[in-house]
């Protein structure tokens, strides 16, 4: 049926031309004429199904809806593909959908809609291409969520109600987080839901408080686990409830949390949720539906991190009893891996029915700031383009606007960001050279730029040698015995080093010190060159690696209008790093295509879940 002028074509010859065109990847090409001639497959536009639900996946969506696929296809053409830009996707030999989806029901490797079981590599539901590993995860979080729904047995009311009283003695700011704590207590699965500044660390500590006094009132002993998805999170939570935390500091009635037998919130040790669940290399997961997770409660932070496949393993490990409260902002950027699992629960919650039975609460009140970044953030979340710009216009302290094509400005017509970029290099060279770790670190966040790319001229790899050039001379004397630890340089761990505390994402700087230079990370340790691997240096980062971080200030370069990369989700990410100050440098048309342009991923949860009937507790 490709193409519909009547070309004979092979389903190589399809492929290759979508693969010439950017949208396909070798990769997804090469799985694809796996798949198809394992099983006996010729139809071309069959082929092409199953790469681009392949190239779905990597692009983070669980599944391939075959009338989106032309759309979705967009957003799979990668920033530095050059040849790519110039090919116009609308014009590539799109299959009809109606008979494309025909096609594809009548494929021998597409197995039955509804089939329990199913041996063949593809499943269609609802007009959408699944592997049927991805399917199969997908249905494994909508069922065990279904039955997680069913009320728990035996709360203490009357504990919950005093705890509740003690901790929220009144004001209406606080009744999200009242109600967070009471969902928790009450139900099996609860998903607290926020913005930056909401509450939402003060509140898991509310929550381990007020489970551990459930169980005092009981006389039983719980056991808790906090958990996120990358080291760096699991260290901020760790370190945030230590700040943050509320409630008497006895740690009586409760033992066994994560890896130190304490459960009072500030002296709770976070985990990755690889960790939590065993996860070894090529191994898979040591705990699972066979071997049970051995917690009563399990507190899962940055869930907007959270892939489909690490989602359905957690599910699957925890035991029915065990209550599990996720913790993120659903409007944040999705993993890098399929599944946007914190967003579809929410999603699924808002619209319809809720699906975890009454356990969605979203905490709307920011505490932290009630200032232009706050409200930016809110207009970006919104979808507002139009208070998005006047917000920037009006340009309210904390908030600036450079109206510029940052593919093309120079430092030079910045000067407001280069004097910024001068103090900051002398506040951490200043610190570096008196051997000063946690003051270089401090100097180093105080200010951060982030790029949507990593390469090109909008990229990282353009701004950092631009920054560097400001920042080099002002960061040290220039009298290094080893020009590549030059003191003040400031680090990147692009690989998690567990042995050594650090996480892939940590920076730090290199300070002076009587033994030699020193790498002091922003763990709050210091570490000799030599132990370090995979560090590179960083004058810029991307908006994804910056993901799970906060700065005091941020200056956010902004892609050009037509790169895939420019959605809500990153310019709200963007946004929402800065504690204190955020200045955008880029167009107002790729402003108001990002604040118009929600992420695409396709995934049948949110569908599924509203479809899954479940009793309110
Ligand atoms: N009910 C409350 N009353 C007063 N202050 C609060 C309350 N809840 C939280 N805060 C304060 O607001 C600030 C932000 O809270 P918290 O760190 O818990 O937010 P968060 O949602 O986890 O933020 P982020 O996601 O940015 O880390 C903290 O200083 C915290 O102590």
């Amino acid at each position: 049926m490709i193409p519909s002028d009547g070309r004979v074509v092979s389903a190589t010859g399809v492929l290759a031309q979508f693969a010439a065109a950017g949208v396909l990847e070798a990769a997804d090409v090469h799985v694809a004429k796996m798949v198809t001639r394992t099983g006996g497959e010729n139809d071309p536009s069959v082929a092409l199904a199953v790469a681009l639900t392949v190239r779905a996946l990597r692009a983070g969506s669980v599944c391939l809806p075959l009338d989106q696929a032309r759309p979705m296809a967009h957003f799979f053409v990668r920033e530095d593909d050059d040849q790519a830009a110039r090919t116009d996707i609308d014009a590539l030999p799109w299959p009809d959908p109606l008979d494309w989806l025909a096609t594809v029901v009548d494929s021998p490797l597409v197995g039955d809609e509804d089939a329990t079981i199913n041996s063949r590599p593809l499943r269609c539901v609802d007009g959408a291409v699944y592997l049927e590993r991805y399917w199969c995860d997908q249905e494994s979080i909508r069922v065990i969520l279904a039955h997680r729904a069913e009320p728990l047995p035996a709360v203490d009311e009357s504990a919950l109600t005093a705890a509740l009283d003690e901790f929220f003695p009144g004001g209406d700011q606080e009744a999200d987080q009242r109600r967070a704590v009471a969902a928790a207590v009450r139900g099996r699965t609860t998903v607290i839901a926020g913005g930056p500044g909401t509450g939402k660390t003060r509140t898991i500590s509310w929550v381990v408080e007020a489970m551990r006094r459930q169980w005092m009132a009981q006389g039983e002993t719980g056991r808790i686990a906090l958990a996120a998805p990358t080291g760096k999170a699991a260290a901020r939570l760790t370190e945030s409830l230590r700040e943050n935390t509320a409630g008497p500091s006895s740690p009586a009635g409760t033992q066994g949390a994560g890896e130190d037998a304490m459960a009072v919130p500030g002296q709770l040790h976070a985990v990755t949720l690889h960790r939590l669940l065993g996860a070894r290399p090529g191994r898979g997961v040591s705990f699972g539906p066979a071997r049970r997770l051995p917690y009563d409660l399990v507190v899962v932070d940055e869930m907007s991190m959270v892939s489909l496949s690490l989602m359905a393993r957690l599910l699957e490990a925890l035991s029915p009893s065990t209550r599990l409260v996720m913790v993120g902002d659903a409007d944040q950027l999705t993993p890098v891996d399929a599944g946007a699992v914190l967003a579809d629960i929410t999603a699924a919650g808002l619209a319809g029915p809720d699906p975890l039975g009454g356990g969605i609460v979203e905490l709307r009140h920011g505490f932290r700031f009630d200032s232009a970044i706050a409200q930016l953030a809110d207009a970006v979340r919104r979808g507002d383009a139009d208070a998005t710009l006047e917000l920037l216009r009006a340009s309210p302290e904390g908030l600036q606007f450079d109206e510029l094509d940052p593919g093309i400005v120079e430092l030079d017509a910045l000067p407001a960001l280069r004097r910024e970029l001068e103090v900051q290099a002398r506040g951490i060279g200043h610190a570096a050279t008196s051997g000063d770790g946690n003051g270089a670190v401090r100097a180093l966040e105080g200010h951060r730029l982030l790029c949507a790319h990593r390469t090109g001229v909008y990229g990282v790899s353009r701004w950092s040698a631009m920054v560097q050039q400001v920042q080099r001379p002002a960061l040290a004397s220039g009298s290094d015995a080893d020009p590549d630890w030059f003191t003040g340089r400031p680090l990147l761990a692009t690989r998690n080093m567990a042995e050594l505390g650090i996480s892939n994402g940590d920076t730090g700087v290199v300070i002076a010190t009587p033994e030699g230079p020193r790498a002091a990370m922003s763990n709050g340790r210091s570490y000799a060159p030599f132990v370090l691997e995979g560090i590179e240096t960083m004058f810029a980062m991307t908006i994804h690696k910056s993901q799970g971080s906060q700065f005091d200030r941020v200056t956010v370069v902004l892609p050009g209008a037509d790169s895939p990369l420019l959605t809500r989700e990153l310019l709200y990410t963007a946004i929402t790093r800065a504690r204190r100050g955020v200045r955008i440098i880029g167009l107002r048309e790729a402003i108001v295509t990002a604040v118009r342009t929600p992420a695409r991923r396709a995934s049948g949860l949110t569908d599924r879940l509203q479809r899954t009937s479940v009793r309110p507790h």
